[in-house]
């Protein structure tokens, strides 16, 4: 997985993008290391004064947020107006997400913004998306998605737990297969393709929904608008 970049650079793009947040939004609070440097840097600004309320992506953004002083609020009760989220590989506006098993809320809070912001460091770029595409999947449908992946030339694995035995369980009790594709050609085909596969919950492939880059350096950050 692209994890090799600098906390620096992360936290230059996290901070950047937290600058966009105004009085009265309801902000997207994404998951992973990026989109902490956010949510940190938003709840300074609601303890100097702003009024904001956050709709967080996972139980992680979710207890960081409340450490923070963020007010949180759910989708029922909310819109959101801007997303910020982190991304595993940025190719142009299309992402693959999901290094923290946090993509299918994430798709969910993030595509029903206003305006979504991708957080990112250098080594998420890249000309075409080739990471592995985490997959979410209802646990009795693992072996099933995992023909239908294999199918479309893709290589599942069942991502295990670091200190459970067993496998990665989400926050919504699913299973996540992490499937390479090698080069993805036409990330939105492929996306249609998972999408329409039984037992699929949600996969990382997020075609099309960014609508800004921030990318992180050791010395600043550059900006890239999709819209
Ligand atoms: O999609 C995600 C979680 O499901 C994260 O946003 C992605 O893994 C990037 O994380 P980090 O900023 O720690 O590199």
């Amino acid at each position: 997985m692209k994890q090799g970049g600098s906390d620096a650079a992360k936290r230059a793009a996290g901070e950047s993008a937290a600058e966009a947040v105004e009085d009265g939004m309801v902000v997207g609070l994404g998951t992973g290391s990026t989109a902490a440097h956010a949510i940190r840097a938003i709840g300074r600004a609601v303890d100097a004064g702003l009024d904001v309320v956050g709709v967080p992506t996972s139980f992680q953004s979710r207890e960081l947020a409340r450490d923070c002083g963020i007010p949180l609020a759910d989708l029922d009760d909310a819109s959101v107006d801007l997303a910020i989220d982190g991304a595993d590989e940025v190719a142009g506006g299309d992402l693959v997400k999901g290094g923290g098993a946090a993509h299918a809320r994430e798709k969910v809070v993030d595509a029903s913004a206003d305006r979504f912001i991708v957080v990112a460091d250098p080594t998420k770029e890249a000309d075409v998306l080739a990471h592995p595409v985490p997959v979410e999947v209802l646990p009795m449908a693992r072996s099933t998605v995992a023909e239908a992946v294999e199918a479309l030339d893709g290589d599942p694995d069942l991502r295990r737990a670091a200190r459970k035995d067993g496998p990665v369980v989400t926050d919504n009790g699913n299973l996540v297969l992490d499937c390479d594709f090698g080069a993805i050609e036409d990330p939105a085909a492929l996306a249609g393709r998972l999408s329409e596969t039984p037992g699929v919950v949600a996969h990382g492939l997020f075609v099309g929904l960014a609508d800004e880059v921030h990318v992180g350096t050791d010395d600043g950050v550059s900006v890239r608008d999709l819209r």
